[in-house]
């Protein structure tokens, strides 16, 4: 059990972020509170613009806010740090390294000694099943196993909140499913706290302890759903009523912002009857 499992705690208070985009100024986030518990995994869903990667980059101190506080353990939160690993959705291994020397570089940066580093990396790639895969180069492996050694990478370090930005955005929908159920069984090994950005439903309810939907832009926090399913998750509860509920009270709320996002331009009465916003439309959005 990870030893820093008391601390990982996020909170944002009040955030308010404007950008200036062609010499316009205008409100990206206005007024979002939201926080993440110590060993807790917590999702912002939303429709596309209202403000997702920015509340991430908040966090991970790559942007500060135009008002209001974010704060890691009660410390403001100033820049990047390694306390906070970040993982996006572009595989960002060097290609010159292999896999476990991608692996043992952020340890190597923090001084970790040789023999410590070659453990930690082992057992970690084990937990992702990439161990037959050390000594491989990045070229030579598939999509889903180089986000798995940017997720190993992160983790490496020993950060104490892991953020994740659409990790799992490249990849096809088969190899996802697997990566939820290899990042849902790593992170119940790890108990480190998750902040993770998807437009996915499902990979949402699949994975988190909770759920904040936010409104279009300016985005706001319009929803917080607790996900009561039991841990460990597997594919199958991906049928349960509870699970097809949590699904259709979340698609509901992001179709609603998702059509406001178009700027009012759609009117769903328009397209007659026969038009749905199906399971394949929406759903993903
Ligand atoms: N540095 C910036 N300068 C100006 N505008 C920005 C900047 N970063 C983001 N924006 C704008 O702020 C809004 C929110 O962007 P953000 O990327 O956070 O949304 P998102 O919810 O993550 O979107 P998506 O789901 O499409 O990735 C968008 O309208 C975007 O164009």
């Amino acid at each position: 059990m990870n030893s820093t499992l008391q601390q990982g705690r996020l909170e944002l208070n009040n955030i308010q972020v404007q950008f200036t985009q062609d010499g316009h100024r205008f409100q990206a986030v206005s007024n979002v509170n939201l926080h993440v518990e110590p060993g807790e995994f917590v999702s912002v869903v939303g429709p596309s613009g209202c403000g997702k990667s920015t509340l991430l980059n908040i966090v991970a101190g790559f942007l500060s806010p135009s008002e209001g506080i974010a704060t890691m353990d009660g410390k403001v939160i100033k820049g990047p740090n390694a306390e906070r690993g970040v993982v996006f959705q572009q595989y960002s291994l060097f290609p010159w390294l292999r896999v476990r020397e991608n692996v043992e570089f952020g340890m190597k940066l923090q001084g970790v000694g040789r023999a410590e580093r070659e453990s930690k990396a082992r057992t970690l790639l084990g937990l992702a099943g990439l161990l037959p895969f050390e000594n491989h180069y990045p070229d030579q492996l598939s999509g889903g196993m180089k986000q798995r050694v940017g997720i190993v990478r992160t983790l490496a370090t020993s950060p104490r909140v892991l953020l994740m930005d659409e990790p799992f955005g490249a990849l096809d929908s088969q190899t996802r499913v697997v990566m939820q159920e290899i990042l849902t069984h790593m992170w119940q090994q790890w108990k480190i706290s998750v902040l993770f950005i998807t437009h996915d439903i499902e990979e949402a309810i699949f994975l988190s302890d909770r759920v904040y939907v936010m409104t279009a832009r300016p985005g706001r926090i319009k929803a917080e759903i607790p996900i009561d399913l039991p841990r460990p998750r597997n594919a199958a509860m991906t049928a349960s009523p509870v699970f097809t509920a949590l699904h259709r009270q979340l698609k509901s709320l992001i179709r609603e912002e998702s059509l406001a996002a178009m700027g009012g331009e759609i009117d769903p009465g328009s397209f007659g009857s026969n038009w749905h916003l199906g399971e394949e439309g929406m759903g993903a959005l």
